[in-house]
């Protein structure tokens, strides 16, 4: 097996999209996912919340059960949800792929991840703009996915938030040479992708940006990153 590409002394894994179902047209969902599949989509990012730890509510295990019949896309499930304790199974049985949890959502995370990987299923934690990435420190060999999010969650189309840059390269720093995603969400297209990039992550969920336009720009975010 090859050697892990090194730049400044840290691994740099393969540029990842993950497409928030959350920004598709439900109506045209059968063609929009074949279209993924056609740009070679990477993840679909799918977000479940409940009326309370964020204000909306969007998509259940059903929904998810659904989407894993329609489509061979490997999918990232993220819980924007309290008590993700009691979700993890039924989520788990839908056939999610990765399940991110809040760090804010539980005080029983360490458990959640354990749970989560006892299914063999990838795991992440995730932090809200607020939310310092030292509390993160502990957790770094329970962990597949480290997610930050660059909009305070619970919305599309919201303004990107620059400190997320900061926050990526320290997670990065933390990670060393781990094997973890480094995913960034929220308000993610040609502009914001780069400094993202830059800075160390990995995974891109991209809502409102991508799906305007699947193909052109899936296209436009790959090449926004090398250039
Ligand atoms: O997690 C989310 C909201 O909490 C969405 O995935 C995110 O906002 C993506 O949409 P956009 O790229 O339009 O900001």
């Amino acid at each position: 097996m090859s050697e892990p590409i090194k730049e400044r002394g840290m691994t740099v894994k393969d540029m990842k999209l993950s497409p928030s179902i959350f920004a598709a047209d439900l109506g045209e969902l059968k063609k929009q996912i074949k279209e993924l599949e056609d740009s070679n989509i990477d993840f679909i990012h799918v977000d479940v919340m409940d009326g309370h730890f964020v204000e909306r509510m969007a998509f259940g295990a059903d929904h998810i059960k659904a989407l894993k019949s329609m489509t061979h896309i490997p999918l990232d499930v993220h819980l924007m949800i309290e008590h993700p304790e009691l979700h993890i199974e039924s989520i788990a049985d839908a056939g999610a792929d990765i399940i991110t949890i809040h760090q804010e959502s539980t005080a029983r995370v360490l458990s959640c991840l354990h749970k989560i990987r006892n299914r063999g299923i990838k795991a992440g934690i995730v932090l809200s703009p607020g939310t310092p990435e030292e509390t993160i420190k502990y957790l770094l060999d329970d962990l597949d996915m480290i997610l930050l999010m660059s909009v305070n969650p619970g919305e599309g189309g919201q303004h990107f938030l620059g400190s997320v840059v900061d926050k990526i390269k320290n997670v990065k720093a933390m990670v060393g040479d781990r094997d973890i995603d480094i995913e960034v969400d929220g308000s993610i297209d040609n502009k914001t992708i780069k400094p993202c990039y830059e800075a160390g992550a990995n995974v891109f969920v991209s809502g409102g940006y991508l799906f305007q336009g699947i193909k052109e720009h899936t296209e436009t975010l790959r090449k926004a990153v090398k250039e």
